[in-house]
């Protein structure tokens, strides 16, 4: 009888600005791709320049918006020209505000839950039922950036998790560590976005690639 190869985690590259970035993804088989819509972020893409990546990426990756505390006008904006296909939601939205989106777009929704403690694990709890997707992600300074700083959590508190739910894990991803991460947490998706940059908001092919199959070789 075959034996089928161990399940490695999912893969998601955030802040894909250029169909270079895009291509190495796709090149690199990761899963989905994550399109950033925030204006202070150096990854922010408004919904006209992300209209020609989300064409390009369409059947053959996942397409993930990222908002953060955004009204309707803009995720409807960005669902509409750049096909999303879910999603990630990584400001102060309430449960209630994630399960509104989730019936209005009619879309998957991955709520980012910060972590800095245990008790933010628990917090996570309250949006079940309403996400479709936690995504544990480190808690950034106040008045940094609420993602993509390249900032890891202490993966021991994720113990208290027991896979109550679909979820993901961010947060200081990057080639040299992510096996690792996979091995002591049992995530079954991972999400990197300065880890595969040689400058904030500048992807680098070769480390997607080196990303990809470090998740790979995790398997
Ligand atoms: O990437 C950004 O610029 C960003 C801005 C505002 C909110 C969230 C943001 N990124 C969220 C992500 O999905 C990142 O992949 C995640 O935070 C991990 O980032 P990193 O630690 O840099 O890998």
């Amino acid at each position: 009888m075959p034996i089928a190869p161990a399940p490695t985690a999912a893969i998601k590259i955030c802040g894909v600005t250029t169909p270079e970035a895009l291509d190495a993804a796709i090149a690199a088989r990761a899963d989905h791709i994550g399109f950033v819509f925030f204006a202070r972020s150096p990854r922010n893409l408004t919904p006209r320049e992300a209209a020609p990546l989300g064409e390009r990426a369409a059947g053959r990756i996942g397409r993930v918006g990222l908002f953060v505390d955004a009204d309707d006008a803009l995720i409807a904006e960005a669902v509409a020209a750049a096909g999303l296909d879910a999603l990630q939601l990584h400001g102060e939205e309430s449960p209630a505000r994630t399960a509104e989106l989730r019936a209005r777009f009619g879309l998957p929704v991955w709520k980012a839950i910060p972590v800095a403690a245990v008790g933010d694990i628990a917090r996570a709890a309250a949006w079940l039922g309403a996400a479709d997707l936690i995504l544990f992600d480190a808690k950034t300074p106040r008045g940094t950036l609420p993602g993509g700083m390249g900032l890891a959590f202490d993966w021991t508190l994720l113990a208290d998790w027991r896979n109550r739910a679909p979820w993901g894990l961010a947060g200081g991803l990057g080639p040299a560590n992510v096996a690792e991460a996979i091995a002591r947490t049992g995530t079954p998706l991972v999400d990197t976005s300065s880890g595969v940059e040689s400058a904030p908001g500048i992807k680098d092919p070769q480390l997607i690639a080196r990303f990809c199959a470090a998740v790979r070789s995790s398997g």
